[in-house]
């Protein structure tokens, strides 16, 4: 599929478009934000492309990210409608892809409230312990065997995140795995048809539509046999810790909501949660002992730290609020290799930006990788070094625009504690009862860091690592 763009004729004024980009085949062939960093490069932080039959504004600066998401955070609080989040997100009747509006700000309330808020994230404290120490047996029985990591990371991942939404660990897990990946796959991909809306013939003749139909079905399944099984234990008495669909179930049945909450409802969110949860979390695992791994100053400088100042043979949380080296190599893990690209908005109204005229119905990419690498903010951004942030007060709560692994303004991902909680007790527990070794006698330096095109936040060659376990 060979496509070349033109400028369009009779668009509004806007911001300075490119004549000619090449063509879609083009961004799809490079990873899509490097591509477009180069462009940004060429073309200014702000360009504006057309997109087959969408008009697209790509941001690549810290500066203009803060007008986006702060100057003018409701005017961008949308989302687009895409064909993924019409099949797969339950018509978008989740929260990430729910149109701005007070469906999403009421589920969004509920969940940060009965899921996310900080009171509740500590409260799981105990789950993720387990989960982590049921990794840590998993690893011990392999001490001296190559391992992938990731298999073992989006596994305890997955298990603390379907704890704490859906009760118990998912009996399906391993097809439970395989689709969340391939929905977030079909959600970041480059997919012909989403800049061609009006042809939905283009996926019919794909076989993508035929493929993700599929794809829901078999989730459709999983989640229907979640809520039936909490719908039989509510009618039995119930539990005595509520997870998040019991939460959603009682709601729903009890409280009289501006938008009573449908089934749909609840399922997009737990499936919400768990991608949300899942393939981010244990991606920056894994590029997290990536970087180490290519670096061994910095892995044992961070050892050092973990192994001083954990007592006993546990971790306690209270332990890594004073492991500040371990922090800052997770800051400078979200630096690089954060979600590259925000998931996409879209302006309700025109708007202007930086003195363009931005039409209502633009859909805005923020390239938060651009921002983190971006060379006016950061000395030598493309290198890996956590000692940046020694004397920083810079965060990635949303505040800072040149971090934004999590963006920014009020569509800031709801969970950021409880992701930094997973990653940081998962890696500190990595670091303290295991030495590491590359598999294949494979050397620091050779370590392949290239992202996977498809999904640009995974490395593209799955972390293969020995670990040793270490007696504490
Ligand atoms: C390392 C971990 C994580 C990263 C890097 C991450 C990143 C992000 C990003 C970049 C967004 C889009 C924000 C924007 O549009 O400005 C987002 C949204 C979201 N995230 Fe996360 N996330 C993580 C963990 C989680 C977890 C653990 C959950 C829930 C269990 C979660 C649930 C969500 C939801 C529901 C949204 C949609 C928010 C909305 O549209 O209102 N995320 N996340």
């Amino acid at each position: 599929l060979f496509l070349t763009l033109k400028t369009p004729k009779n668009l509004p004024p806007g911001p300075p478009r490119l004549p000619i980009i090449g063509n879609i085949h083009q961004l799809k062939g490079g990873v899509p934000h490097r591509v477009l960093r180069t462009l940004a490069r060429k073309y200014g932080p702000i360009m504006y492309l057309q997109l087959g039959q969408i008009r697209t504004v790509v941001i690549s600066s810290p500066r203009l990210a803060q007008e986006i998401l702060k100057t003018n955070d409701v005017v961008f609080a949308d989302r687009p409608t895409t064909i993924a989040s019409q099949i797969l997100f339950y018509k978008a009747q989740d929260i990430a892809w729910a149109p701005y509006g007070s469906y999403w700000r009421q589920m969004r309330k509920i969940c940060t409230l009965e899921l996310l808020s900080a009171k509740r994230v500590r409260s799981y404290s105990f789950i993720r312990d387990e989960e982590i120490r049921n990794m840590r047996t998993r690893l011990e029985s392999s001490t001296g065997k190559a391992v992938v990591l990731r298999d073992v990371v989006v596994q305890m991942v997955n298990d603390v995140i379907c704890r704490a939404t859906v009760g118990d660990v998912c009996k399906d897990r391993s097809t439970l795995i395989d689709v969340l990946f391939d929905i977030m796959r079909a959600v970041i991909a480059f997919n012909m048809a989403s800049y061609y809306p009006s042809l939905g013939f283009v996926n019919v003749v794909s076989g993508k539509k035929a493929k993700w139909l599929k794809r829901q079905k078999q989730l459709d399944v999983i989640l229907e046999d979640i809520l039936e099984e909490h719908r039989r234990n509510r009618s039995n008495g119930g539990n005595d810790q509520e997870d998040l669909v019991d939460v959603l179930l009682r709601i729903k049945e009890n409280c009289d909501l501006d938008q009573p909450i449908t089934n749909d409802n609840v399922k997009g969110i737990i499936l919400d949660m768990l991608i949300g949860g899942t393939s981010t979390s244990s991606m920056t695992l894994e590029w997290a002992m990536a970087e180490l791994m290519k670096n061994p100053k910095i892995m044992k400088k961070v050892q050092a730290e973990v192994r001083r100042i954990a007592s006993g043979n546990t971790i306690a949380e209270t332990d890594i609020q004073n492991m500040h080296y371990l922090k800052m190599v997770i800051k400078e893990t979200f630096r690089l290799h954060g979600p590259p690209l925000l998931v996409p908005r879209v302006s309700r109204e025109d708007c202007v930006v930086d003195g363009y005229n931005i039409p209502v119905k633009t859909r805005i990419i923020i390239n938060s990788w651009a921002c983190g690498t971006d060379p006016d903010s950061w000395e030598n951004a493309d290198s890996f070094i956590p000692e940046r942030f020694e004397n920083s007060s810079i965060t990635y709560l949303g505040s800072d625009y040149e971090l934004l692994p999590f963006g920014g303004g009020r569509r800031i991902c709801p969970g950021i504690a409880f992701g930094v909680g997973i990653i940081e007790n998962a890696l500190a527990n990595l670091l303290f009862h295991f030495d590491w070794e590359l598999s294949n006698g494979l050397k620091p330096e050779e370590l392949d860091m290239t992202e996977a095109t498809v999904l640009s936040n995974l490395p593209k060659h799955p972390l293969e690592v020995v670990p040793i376990t270490v007696s504490c």
